[in-house]
């Protein structure tokens, strides 16, 4: 399995305001190059608070790569896939449509009837007690098998997955604005690290929209 984490930051690290609502930070050229992405990836991933704050739809926009991966012999749009510990994904959530299969990752704890609604519409994964267990989630996916796995947000989601040691590669574009906030989403946050910080090799950069592209190797911890 290859886990991509990608997201847009203002230049001040941030994912969004302090209100969480969607913010374009990236361009056009930025969110064609996110299509590529999706469009060579097996699963999209997100957390359940994105869910919420922006109602994602996570298919590939451009009609040439749904129609590239439909030659290659792949449906259209890669899987999307939620962490989700209590089943708060809204049934009506754009991303339980019918435009790609949807996981939904849920806990022990999610109750009964939350799972019975989401059944109707997704695959169920159940991994972790209360919270879900990222290993778990991500070792039942690969069983399924969804390889190339592209995990867009948010930064709960994020630093979990750094903290699980789950991320290969950190993709981040870096807009030209500043949002500011100290409760606004940052690219990680969770409880935060203070020692044995995941560290990264820097693979390239690129001028792009008005800003830059950062790409890094997660190195093994
Ligand atoms: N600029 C960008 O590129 C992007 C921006 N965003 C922005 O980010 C914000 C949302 O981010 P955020 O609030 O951090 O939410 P996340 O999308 O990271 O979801 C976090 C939630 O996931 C659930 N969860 C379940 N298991 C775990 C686990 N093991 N580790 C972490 N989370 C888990 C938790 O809810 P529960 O306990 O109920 O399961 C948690 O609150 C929005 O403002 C959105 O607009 C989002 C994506 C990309
Ligand atoms: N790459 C990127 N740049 C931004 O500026 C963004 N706001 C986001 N947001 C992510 O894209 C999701 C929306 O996807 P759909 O257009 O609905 O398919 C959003 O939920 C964030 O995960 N990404």
């Amino acid at each position: 399995m290859h886990v991509v984490v990608n997201a847009a930051v203002s230049a001040d690290g941030k994912l969004s305001s302090r209100r969480r609502e969607q913010l374009a930070i990236s361009g056009a050229d930025d969110f064609a190059r996110v299509d590529q992405v999706r469009a060579a990836s097996d699963a999209i991933v997100v957390g359940v608070g994105t869910v919420l704050a922006d109602d994602p739809h996570l298919t590939v926009k451009d009609e040439d790569l749904r129609e590239q991966r439909r030659e290659d012999g792949r449906p259209p749009n890669p899987a999307r896939v939620v962490v989700d510990s209590n089943g708060r994904t809204p049934t009506d959530a754009e991303i339980l449509d019918d435009e790609a299969a949807t996981y939904v990752c849920l806990s022990e704890a999610a109750p009964v009837d939350r799972r019975a609604d989401l059944a109707d519409r997704a695959e169920l994964i159940t991994a972790g007690d209360e919270r879900v267990d990222l290993l778990r989630a991500f070792a039942a996916l690969r069983e399924a098998g969804l390889e190339r796995i592209m995990v867009e947000g948010g930064g709960e989601l994020i630093f979990s997955l750094f903290e699980a040691g789950l991320v290969d590669e950190l993709r981040t574009f870096v807009g030209p604005n500043v949002i500011g906030g100290r409760d606004a989403p940052t690219l990680a946050d969770g409880e935060g690290f203070v020692a044995d910080f995941p560290t990264l090799d820097l693979e390239s950069v690129d001028r792009l929209d008005d800003g830059v592209l950062l790409t890094w190797r997660v190195d093994e911890r």
